[in-house]
């Protein structure tokens, strides 16, 4: 669970650049206040009233050194002077001293937890993907990052100073009238609880808002992601009942709870710091009135007590922001403290680890695996796959072929057994160096934004341009490429040429070609396509056939025949295990499977 605490530690790494600009902006804060005290000497000088004796000493020192007589002129010079000093000459530096640093650490803080949060992105657990949509997590991550780097100069370049400037003031006035002083500070300590009980209840608003609106923005997302199937079945309006329902529920909270309860808060700060400044001016004058204090005393006073309760307004508006920011910003760090998986591929580019070579023998002992430790999803599988060797994995939807697949790629651990490459047990291998020794064709296939080559080499970025040809050319990619506007230089994508469904696969093919892997898989996805795409792909697989070690998921069994070995999964369990011609000669499932396939069934 993340706390107030990580908020802080987001900038740690900074602490001592923070703590230098927070005091010096604290010590601007506090020199700001020369000015209301200095005009009160002056009120002095003018009325022939007494100056504190600091002042006394300072224009008598002035007055030695300068060889001039100690007059009304001096004095006001000497103030005047000082008052130049503190407000002209401090102009150009407090902006380097103060902003400079808290815009500068906020970024910085921003650039490092950026990096972090990608890093996360990239160490999650393949299930967390399952579970959270893309637009959530992103929506996540951004508003966290932004809210924290508009907080931090907010905190430390205006709130925290202007918590010293109060100091400061209630210091001044005790100077002058400790008994004025102790009511000043009472009210404020009056105020800024009462203000922090309010803002800490709707906190608590604001935590169930960012839900809510979580919950909304995801839908939305979804919604722009899957916009042909909402098309398709016509649900544009259920979309939109669903949707409006959810702007209705932030609309109260937001409206009439945080709102108005912040309206509310605002409502009681105001009434009481009047009530105060009212209360402060009637003891102020009576003091100034029994000749208790001077003149400028009394213009200082009041002229210091307005400027501390000035401060209220600011200082509740920052709070206010900070707990509206709040929530997110606790999100943002439960999200960064998700476990990582443990399939995690290590984010640092070892150079000098040994890369590995396989020959491709792959061996299932024993293995057993449920995504819920209780319901297993495979159960007792043993196979052994010999180097170059081409498997196919048959078997209905749900019997288990993708989630050995999973596990060959190590997404997830098996419960009990293990698997073995080359007789290794895969866990014990780093995981990165593995799984670039394998690699899949999804049935669909990922396109990122950028050129047909890019695309190609992304697993393998040091690949020949020949290298490239040539598994384009296996993968019968070659000739649609070289026919698009720009060849190997087309911009696909998102901001891109659209690829066929065939095409992407066949870009698929190539890029695991590309990746000279031990072991190749392959979840056919044939069924989706149009004839001509189909048939390049058959052409495709069996000019791979017998180069290396190839897994088939075949949801159709046309490819399945030349497999040197077809395993048929049912319910977890292998059982099955043979070549085209030896299962059909059996009454199994094959067999069945295969009747219906020829009669043009799909299998399911
Ligand atoms: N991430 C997951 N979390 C929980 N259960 C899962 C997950 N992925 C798959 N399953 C379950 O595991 C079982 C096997 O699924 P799997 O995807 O391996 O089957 P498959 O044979 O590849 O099916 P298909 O041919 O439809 O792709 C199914 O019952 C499925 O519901």
């Amino acid at each position: 669970m993340a706390k107030f605490q990580d908020i802080v530690r987001y900038y740690h790494r900074y602490w001592r650049i923070s703590v230098f600009s927070i005091a010096m902006m604290s010590a601007f804060e506090v020199i700001d206040l020369f000015g209301p005290y200095a005009i009160g000497q002056i009120l002095n000088v003018l009325s022939n009233q007494a100056l504190d004796p600091p002042v006394q000493n300072l224009i008598a020192g002035v007055a030695r050194a300068t060889g001039q007589p100690q007059s009304q002129t001096l004095s006001l010079l000497v103030l005047l002077a000082l008052i130049g000093i503190v407000s002209v000459g401090r102009a150009p530096i407090q902006p380097w001293l103060g902003s400079w640093f808290q815009w500068d650490t906020a970024f910085r803080a921003r650039r490092d937890y950026a990096q972090k949060a990608l890093e996360k992105v990239l160490t999650l657990p393949l299930e967390f993907y399952d579970e959270n949509n893309p637009g959530r997590i992103a929506a996540r991550v951004a508003k966290g990052l932004a809210n924290h780097t508009w907080t931090y100069p907010e905190i430390t370049g205006q709130l925290l100073p202007k918590f010293f400037r109060i100091v400061g003031i209630v210091t001044v006035i005790g100077l002058i009238d400790w008994r004025i002083a102790i009511v000043v500070l009472f009210s404020f300590i009056g105020i800024l609880s009462f203000s922090l009980s309010g803002l800490t209840r709707l906190t608590q608003q604001e935590t169930t808002l960012d839900r809510y609106t979580e919950d909304t923005e995801s839908r939305n997302s979804e919604i722009i992601t899957n916009i042909k199937t909402v098309k398709a079945f016509a649900t544009e309006a259920q979309e939109l009942t669903r949707q409006r329902q959810r702007f209705g529920r932030e609309f109260k909270v937001l409206d009439y709870r945080i709102h108005k309860g912040y309206v509310m808060l605002g409502m009681y700060e105001r009434t009481i710091v009047q009530s105060c400044v009212f209360l402060v001016l009637i003891f102020t004058l009576i003091a100034a009135a029994r000749g208790e204090i001077s003149l400028g005393h009394f213009v200082t006073i009041l002229t210091v007590s307005s400027m501390a309760y000035a401060e209220v307004e600011p200082i509740s508006q920052l709070a206010e922001v900070f707990a509206r920011r709040y929530a997110s910003m606790i999100r943002f760090h439960e999200f960064m403290q998700l476990p990582d998986g443990k399939d995690a591929g290590s984010l640092v580019r070892d150079k000098n680890a040994e890369p590995y070579q396989f020959t491709g023998k792959v061996e299932f002992s024993h293995l057993t695996f449920g995504y819920d430790p209780d319901r297993p999803v495979l159960k007792d599988i043993n196979l052994l796959i010999e180097p170059y060797q081409t498997v196919a994995l048959v078997g209905r939807s749900g019997s288990g072929k993708s989630t050995l697949v999973k596990l060959l790629f190590r997404y997830f651990e098996p419960n009990s057994g293990g698997i073995l490459m080359d007789g290794l047990d895969v866990r014990r291998l780093d995981v990165t160096s593995y799984r670039k020794r394998l690699a899949i064709v999804h049935q669909e296939v990922d396109i990122f934004n950028g050129t047909l080559l890019d695309n190609l080499v992304y697993g393998n970025p040091s690949a020949t341009i020949q290298q490239v040809h040539e598994a384009c050319r296996i993968a019968q990619a070659d000739d649609f490429i070289r026919s698009m506007p720009k060849g190997y230089a087309t911009i696909v994508g998102e901001r891109g040429v659209r690829l066929s469904g065939g095409q992407r696969q066949r870009i698929g093919i190539a890029r695991a070609l590309i990746m000279e892997p031990d072991v190749l898989i392959f979840d056919e996805a044939t069924s989706s396509l149009d004839y001509e795409s189909e048939r390049s792909i058959q052409l495709a697989m069996r000019a791979i056939l017998g180069t290396r070690t190839l897994i088939i998921i075949a949801h159709r069994l046309s490819t399945v025949r030349e497999a040197d070995k077809i395993v048929v999964l049912e319910n977890g369990h292998i059982v099955e295990v043979g070549n085209h011609d030896e299962l059909l000669n059996r009454e199994g499932i094959y067999r069945r499977l295969h009747a219906l396939q020829e009669t043009g069934e799909l299998l399911a």
